[in-house]
């Protein structure tokens, strides 16, 4: 497959009150296009620092990240951005708060009409096509999440970039958004990289997982490729021993290869 993302030997040090702290070394990943990625790891290993320094957010110390044969070196709409707590405009009603990211990027791309159109399909994506004159303050956690990825997908980007997306959500909730980003996921081929905190979640979405090892000095441990057949159904995978098998191998690098986490961590 070919590689759209290479991340090669990066280094991040931070300058901090104490001196400096080096929160990741020598990260090193290569990335195919349609590939779903989750990244795991104990709290404080450096997750969001690697998606930060995707997403342009953060200049890397050392090393370099790569996309489609160009280096990273500030946010792009080509690298959208799904935090674990929506960040929709509350002014902006669910419709504007889409439109918003829309005309920035398809400014002189698409017709009036080409707009309302992508919006309005973007929308339909995550079921949101209900509440669209709605604003955030009038919709539920789930539903802003919800919109969050609508914007992001609207946005057309090369990758998906998602920090703990579902983390503040409650568990039937989850399971749908994880139910419909499966589904968006198939239909678009996009190209998804995930923090996440669930185990569960993390094998049934993704095509690889990469195990980061505790701070400071966090580095990739161990990368699992998860083989299961797609599409996923959460019910039958329950009962499927090569699942548990799968969920047991990432349990085994959390809580036994690294079970022990730095203090301050
Ligand atoms: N701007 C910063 N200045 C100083 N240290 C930082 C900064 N950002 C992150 N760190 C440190 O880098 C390490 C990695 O942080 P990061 O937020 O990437 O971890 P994480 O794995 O995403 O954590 P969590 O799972 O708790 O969200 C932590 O020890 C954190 O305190």
């Amino acid at each position: 497959m070919k590689t759209l993302l290479e991340i090669s030997n990066v280094g991040m040090t931070f300058n901090t009150a104490s001196g400096s702290f080096t929160a990741l070394k020598e990260v090193s990943l290569k990335i195919a296009e349609g590939e779903f990625v989750s990244l795991i790891g104990h709290s404080g290993c450096g997750k969001s620092t690697v998606l930060n320094l995707v997403g342009g957010l953060l200049q890397a110390s050392s090393g370099g990240i790569i996309l489609e044969g160009k280096e990273v070196s500030e946010p792009g709409p080509e690298r959208a951005i799904v935090f674990q707590n929506h960040s929709l405009l509350p002014w902006l009603t669910v419709w504007e708060n889409v439109e918003l990211a829309v005309r920035t990027v398809f400014r002189g791309k698409k017709s009036r009409a080409e707009m309302s159109e992508w919006i309005a399909h973007n929308l339909d994506l995550v079921h949101m096509g209900h509440a669209l004159h709605k604003r955030p303050s009038e919709i539920s956690g789930g539903m802003k999440q919800r919109v969050g990825i609508a914007r992001a997908l609207a946005m057309q980007p090369r990758v998906l970039l998602m920090d703990e997306p579902f983390g503040a959500l409650d568990a039937l909730t989850r399971a749908h958004l994880q139910d419909t980003l499966m589904e968006i996921q198939r239909d678009l081929n996009s190209t998804v990289i995930m923090i996440t905190h669930d185990v569960d979640e993390a094998v049934l979405l993704s095509d690889r997982i990469v195990m980061m090892t505790n701070g400071p000095s966090a580095t990739i441990g161990e990368i699992l490729a998860i083989d299961l057949a797609r599409p996923r159904h959460r019910l039958d995978l329950a009962d499927d021993p090569h699942y548990t098998q799968l969920r047991h191998s990432v349990l085994q690098f959390l809580y036994e290869k690294q079970s022990h986490i730095e203090a301050g961590a």
